[in-house]
C-alpha cells in the first residue's frame, strides 16, 4: 500500500471533543443543553446498532438524547404525530427519523412534517436549499463529513477535478455542492454515464456513494488521487467461518492504495464522521433556534 489512510475514526473523535466543548459553552453562558431526538421505526439490527451508537456519543458530549423507538407496523399518521410533538418540545433542538422507514410510510411525507430548524439530517426542502446558496444552518452530514476529511487532507480544494460517483439526495447531490462551493471543478457520474474508468482517471478527488462492493477498480484511479468511500456494503466472508460478513466499501481498496495519494477505510472512515456531523448539527440548530450565531469553527 502506498496511499496515506484518512483516518476518520480518529478525526470524528477530535471532532466530538470540540463539540463537547462548544456544548459546555453554550450551557455554561447560555443556560442551553442541546437535544437530540432520534426516532427509529421497526426492528433492522443494523439500524438499532447506529441508533444507539448515536444515542451513546450524544451524551458523551454533554447534550440531551431521546430516543423513540416504534414497533414495525406503527401508522403513517402516528409518526407524524410524534414528529409534530417533538417539533413543538423545546428540548429538542435536532430530530433525526432513521432512514428507511417501513414500506407502508411515505418518506417525504415524514420529511415534510420535521421542522427545518430541528432538521439535523438536512434533508427538508428548505435546508437543501439554504446550503444550495450558502446560508448558515444544517448541512448533510455524510457530505460534510467528507468535507472535512478533504480540507484536512489537501488544505484548499480550489481548482481540483472531482468526480461523485452516485447521485442520491443523501450523498451525491449535496457533495456536489458543498465541493462547488469549495471551487472544484464537480462531475456527478451516475449509472447512465459512459466511461467511468476514463472519467475517474481525471479526478483528482474521488467520492465514491453508489452501494456496489468494491464497484471501483484500482486502476480507474489517478496516481496520488484523494479517494473518499462513503460505502458501507456488508458482503459474505466465508473465509472468516461459515455465515460470516465483512463491511466494504464501493472501491476495491487494496487495489486503489497502491495508486491514490490518500484514502478512506472501510470501516473507519467516513461512517464514524457521519455520526460525528450529526452531533455538529444539532449545535448549529440549537445555537440557531437560540438566536446565537452556530460556531463557525466546528465544521471549517
Ligand atoms: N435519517 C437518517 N440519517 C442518517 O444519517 C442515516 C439514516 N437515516 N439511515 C442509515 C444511514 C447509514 N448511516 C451510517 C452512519 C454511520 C455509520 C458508521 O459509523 N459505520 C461504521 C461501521 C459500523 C459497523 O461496523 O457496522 C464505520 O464506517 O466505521 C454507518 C452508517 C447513517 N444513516
Amino acid at each position: 500500500m502506498t496511499a496515506s489512510l484518512i483516518d476518520g475514526k480518529a478525526f470524528a473523535e477530535g471532532l466530538r471533543h470540540r463539540i463537547a466543548e462548544h456544548v459546555s459553552r453554550l450551557n455554561a453562558e447560555h443556560g442551553i443543553t442541546p437535544g437530540l431526538a432520534v426516532v427509529i421505526v421497526g426492528s433492522d439490527p443494523a439500524s438499532q446498532v447506529y441508533v444507539s451508537n448515536k444515542s451513546k456519543q450524544t451524551v458523551e458530549v454533554g447534550m440531551a438524547s431521546f430516543k423513540h423507538e416504534l414497533p414495525e407496523d406503527t401508522s403513517e399518521a402516528d409518526l407524524l404525530a410524534l414528529v409534530r410533538q417533538l417539533n413543538a418540545d423545546p428540548a429538542v433542538h435536532g430530530i433525526l427519523v432513521q432512514m428507511p422507514v417501513p414500506k407502508h410510510i411515505d418518506p417525504d411525507k415524514v420529511i415534510e412534517t420535521i421542522d427545518p430548524a430541528k432538521d439535523v439530517d438536512c434533508f427538508t426542502p428548505a435546508n437543501v436549499g439554504k446550503v444550495q446558496i450558502g446560508l448558515p444552518g444544517p448541512v448533510s452530514c455524510t457530505p460534510l463529513g467528507c468535507l472535512m476529511l478533504l480540507r484536512d487532507r489537501l488544505g484548499s480544494l480550489s481548482g481540483l477535478n472531482a468526480v461523485i460517483v452516485g447521485r442520491s439526495n443523501l450523498v451525491g447531490k449535496p457533495m456536489a455542492q458543498l465541493l462547488l462551493r469549495e471551487n472544484c471543478t464537480v462531475t456527478v457520474a451516475h449509472s447512465r454515464t459512459r466511461d467511468l474508468p476514463a472519467l475517474l482517471r481525471q479526478a483528482d478527488i474521488v467520492v465514491a456513494a453508489v452501494g456496489r462492493p468494491e464497484m471501483i477498480r484500482g486502476d480507474w484511479i489517478k496516481p496520488g488521487a484523494t479517494v473518499i468511500d462513503v460505502g458501507i456494503n456488508r458482503i459474505p466472508a466465508p473465509e472468516r467461518g461459515e455465515g460470516k460478513t465483512r463491511l466494504v466499501g464501493d472501491v476495491a481498496f487494496a487495489e486503489a492504495a497502491e495508486v491514490a495519494g490518500a484514502i478512506t477505510p472501510v470501516p473507519g472512515g467516513v461512517g464514524p464522521m457521519t455520526i460525528a456531523c450529526l452531533l455538529a448539527n444539532t449545535v448549529t440548530t440549537a445555537s440557531l433556534i437560540n438566536g446565537l450565531t452556530p460556531p463557525g469553527d466546528l465544521t471549517a
